[in-house]
C-alpha cells in the first residue's frame, strides 16, 4: 500500500484519518485477519499480509480502510509453499 495524502488536506482530517486507520487496523490484527504490516524503508508505504477467506472478504476489508481514497494497493495472492516447513 502506498500512501499518498493531498498535501493540503485539513490537518485535523488528515490526523483523525491516521488515527482512524490505526485503529482499523489494530481491530483486524486482533482478528487475526492483518497478519503483518511492515514499513517500506524510506517510503510512505507498508506491505501487509492478510488472512481472509477470499478475494471479497478481502475487497471488503481494504474497501473499509480509512485511508482507502488515499491508497494505492497491489494485491499479490499467496498460496502456501509445498517447502514451507510451516505447512508440514
Ligand atoms: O502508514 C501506513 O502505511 C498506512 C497504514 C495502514 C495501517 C495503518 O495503521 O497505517
Amino acid at each position: 500500500m502506498d500512501v499518498d495524502i493531498p498535501r493540503d488536506l485539513d490537518p485535523e482530517v488528515r490526523q483523525e484519518l491516521v488515527a482512524r486507520e490505526k485503529a482499523y487496523c489494530r481491530e483486524l490484527q486482533e482478528s487475526g485477519e492483518w497478519v503483518h504490516i511492515w514499513r517500506c524503508v524510506g517510503q510512505y508505504a507498508n506491505i501487509s499480509v492478510f488472512d481472509v477467506a477470499d478475494n471479497e472478504a478481502l475487497h471488503a476489508l481494504l474497501w473499509r480502510l480509512p485511508l482507502f481514497p488515499y491508497l494505492r494497493i497491489e494485491v499479490t495472492p499467496l498460496a502456501r509453499h509445498p517447502s514451507d516447513l510451516a505447512a508440514a
